[in-house]
């Protein structure tokens, strides 16, 4: 394929989808030495938030080391170039953390919602629009849902007001097929100014050559993780895309160098265990489920003796989505006890 002079924006996920594999546990000193770097490197866009985006501090997905406040207090007047961007999930985020973030200096709203339900994004979309802020359409799990499917969802964003949607690979499930379909069926349907975007996860070890195929269709905003700190197996490891992307000749304006240093020297010593594509990592991709459930799985297996592998391929057969984190421990419960009864 010769993507020769196409370019992408870069938008890092380390410290927020990277929030999932730290348990939201990222110190404000990691967190302002990891933006700097990044921002030195030349990465134009970072996403801050709690894993599961602004307000996530709750029992269901974990309360976090510090508030979504004080990270962005603490990030946003360090860094000279590279803007700032928030997670918003409605239902976890209010209006009222959309305009704290807008007030703290937050550049890009990404409201996201599961990949059929894009309705209950427009009261966020239509605020962040309201208030000047470049705002992107998020639909995750975008696997569990068709090419048309996606169309009519991602109309419906751009028609509250988003000005950049995003197919968004939650579950690491597709394969570069997939993405084209989806990606090429949404760029074909929504306005040209409308920009497009691709958030992969490596679980099954796609996550470069599905933002390469979705940049082929015509993606431009492409997300990546330093060390592809992020949930399951990671995001794209924004180094390696950066290098392909340079080889390719497509252009992100990062410094395929310092990204390295940045991985290597500030993000792979703050992990609690490898980002890697471990059997329970492999079988979210494999069986379609959403990448922070990988955590949860394995504290389920710890606490009810149920193999974290065959509860996900559980939870994936059972359609569960984001938002039903505290069906996990139940699943688990229900496949003990009947495990107890078989015995
Ligand atoms: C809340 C999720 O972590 C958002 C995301 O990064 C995904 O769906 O993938
Ligand atoms: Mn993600």
């Amino acid at each position: 394929m010769d993507l020769r002079g196409k370019k992408i924006t870069v938008h890092d996920m380390t410290l927020r989808d990277g929030m999932h594999p730290k348990r939201h546990q990222i110190t404000l000193e990691q967190m302002v030495a990891i933006a700097k770097g990044l921002d030195e490197a030349g990465v134009p866009l970072i996403e801050i938030s709690h894993g599961d985006g602004l307000g996530g501090a709750s029992v269901n997905y974990g309360f976090p080391a510090h508030s979504d406040e004080e990270y962005l207090a603490a990030v946003i007047p360090k860094l000279k170039r590279a803007k700032v961007s928030a997670l918003l999930l409605p239902g976890i985020g209010t209006v009222d953390h959309l305009k704290m973030a807008h007030e703290l200096g937050v550049n890009t709203i990404r409201v996201a919602t599961h990949c059929t339900e894009a309705d209950v994004s427009e009261q966020h979309i239509g605020m962040a629009r309201k208030l000047g802020m470049d705002t992107v359409g998020f639909l995750m799990m975008a696997h569990m849902n068709t090419p048309e499917g996606l169309v009519q969802q991602a109309k419906l964003m751009e028609s509250y007001g988003a000005n950049c949607i995003y197919v968004t690979d939650s579950a690491g499930h597709l394969l570069p097929d997939g993405v084209k379909a989806r990606v090429g069926a949404v760029r074909e349907a929504l306005k040209p100014e409308t920009e497009l975007g691709f958030h992969a996860h490596n679980n099954l070890g796609m996550a470069i050559a599905n933002s390469l195929a979705a940049i082929e269709v015509g993606a431009v905003r492409i997300d990546g993780s330093a060390a592809g700190l992020g949930a399951g197996a990671g995001n794209t490891p924004t180094e390696v895309l950066v290098a392909v992307c340079d080889l390719m000749g497509i252009e992100t304006g990062i410094d395929v160098f310092k990204i390295q240093d940045v991985a290597e020297d500030l993000v792979v010593p703050i992990m609690d265990f490898p980002i890697r594509i471990d059997r329970d990592a492999l079988t979210l991709g494999y069986a379609g489920v959403y990448g922070s459930f990988l955590l949860f799985a394995k504290r389920a297996e710890q606490k009810y003796g149920i193999p974290a592998r065959e509860l996900l391929v559980e939870l994936g057969r059972r359609g569960m989505v984001g938002g039903q984190e505290d069906m996990i421990e139940d699943t688990a419960l229900s496949m003990a006890k009947a495990r107890e009864m078989a015995a």
